[in-house]
């Protein structure tokens, strides 16, 4: 794919083994704690935002579409916890790099169902479609390239030229004694100096094109969804300000403190109904595998080297797994509830075995403290109707029209 080259989603064999190897540490449990201010301060800024509008609008209340205000605080969170960069785009919106993002996205799936489009010289040459596919690649490798560069510069200012030592790339190190943060972009640029034949800029580039679309574009779809859902079951909504108010009165919370992994993971609820809108609402929709041999499936014999597809969303929506398949019930992911449901195959948002998603838990924590301090300071109520959103045959899933939520302040 020429956007994202060969990184970690799309690379195979022994360099998607050596890369994953390399940048799994950069997803340590210990490392996701030390984002937690910046995923704090961030959501914080969001805060501040739709107030602003409201006071804007002069009403108590108003209706904003959610979609840019979510993309622009996911890509800032992505860009500074593990690139390392303050992009800022909550002030002043980074909109041509996402809106060449999207275009993007949107022409993939469209390319790879148009065989005539196939070839790369006739497509990017001869068809307008190619033509502003091209335009949008340069946008978005120039714009991840300058944040490699601009790391790049910052890691040798703050080394010499010398190599960065090896204890510093270890997890422990991370936290306690390295002031810098040697999170995802780090360790390829530490790699990077000690030997530019191994990871050239341009294979930093695949990786970094990988993460900051991943890393932003799925959870805030994830988040939107999350969102209109609630805006839309006012008797969820209700139990999870609830419980967010009781975690903010028993650890004495005021607006000047970060939410912690201990109060995290005291909001049970609040990650249910995550957890159920990625159910209904996949933001990676399907997945695509090569059988390296051949796969017995029930009367059938697939033979090796077919292409397969999983449709995540239709496993979530599966009757036999899921009564009320389509309903919001939340309570199916709350342990000791009457709707719990245990099959662990069942529920495949991230995938599953050694290609599963490297940032879940990167996410889940992202997304419950922008919910958390979306649902603290705001009721919801979703304007727009599900029956009326129209899905972009995308690689996320992304809503066509705006996604319109009235936010009410509760305090
Ligand atoms: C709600 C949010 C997310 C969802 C639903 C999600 C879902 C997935 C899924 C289904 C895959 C497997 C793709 C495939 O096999 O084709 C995947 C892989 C991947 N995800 Fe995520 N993801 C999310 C967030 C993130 C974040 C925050 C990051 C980075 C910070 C990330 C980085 C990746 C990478 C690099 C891979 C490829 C892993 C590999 O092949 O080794 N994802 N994700």
């Amino acid at each position: 794919m020429p956007w994202l080259g060969t990184g970690l989603l799309t690379s195979s064999g022994k360099k998607w083994f050596q890369r994953r190897k390399m940048l799994t540490p950069a997803f340590h449990f210990n490392i996701l704690e030390a984002f937690l201010p910046s995923m704090n301060e961030h959501a914080k800024i969001l805060v501040n935002k739709i107030r602003e509008q409201i006071h804007k609008s002069n009403e108590k209340s108003t209706v904003i579409d959610v979609a840019p205000y979510i993309t622009y605080c996911t890509l800032d969170i992505i860009c500074d916890t593990a690139m390392g960069v303050k992009l800022g785009s909550q002030y002043n919106p980074a909109i041509d790099y996402v809106q060449s993002i999207h275009r993007i996205g949107n022409k993939v799936i469209k390319r790879v169902l148009s065989p005539w489009l196939w070839n790369s010289f006739i497509y990017y040459n001869l068809t307008p479609t190619g033509r502003e596919d091209r335009r949008d690649l340069n946008i978005v490798h120039n714009f991840t390239m300058n944040v490699i560069k601009n790391r790049k510069n910052e890691a040798i200012q703050q080394n010499g030229k010398k190599p960065f030592s090896t204890t510093e790339t270890k997890v422990d190190n991370f936290v306690s004694t390295s002031r810098r943060r040697l999170a995802f972009l780090d360790l390829l640029i530490e790699q990077h100096l000690k030997d530019s034949n191994s990871l050239s800029l341009y294979d930093i580039r695949e990786e970094v094109d990988t993460f900051m679309f991943e890393g932003h574009d799925t959870t805030s779809m994830s988040l939107i969804w999350s969102l209109l859902l609630l805006g839309h079951h006012p008797e969820i909504q209700e139990r999870v300000h609830h419980e967010l108010d009781h975690i903010w009165e028993q650890h004495n919370l005021d607006e000047s403190m970060h939410l912690t992994t201990n109060q995290l993971c005291e909001m049970k609820l609040l990650e249910a109904c995550i957890k159920e809108s990625l159910r209904l609402y996949p933001s990676v929709p399907f997945i695509g595998r090569v059988a390296n041999t051949d796969v017995e499936y029930e009367n059938y014999t697939i033979p090796k080297g077919s292409t397969l597809f999983i449709f995540i969303q239709m496993i979530h929506r599966d009757p036999k797994l899921y009564p009320k398949p389509d309903s919001f019930i939340p309570d199916r992911f709350m342990e000791g509830s009457n709707s719990y449901v245990k099959n662990p195959f069942a529920y495949v948002p991230f995938s599953a075995g050694p290609r599963n998603c490297i940032g879940q838990k990167f996410a889940l924590q992202e997304e419950k403290i922008i919910l958390a301090f979306i649902l603290r300071h705001f009721r919801l109520e979703s304007i727009t109707q599900f029956d009326n959103i129209i899905m972009h045959p995308e690689l996320v899933l992304r809503p066509k029209d705006p996604v319109n939520i009235r936010f009410i302040p509760r305090h």
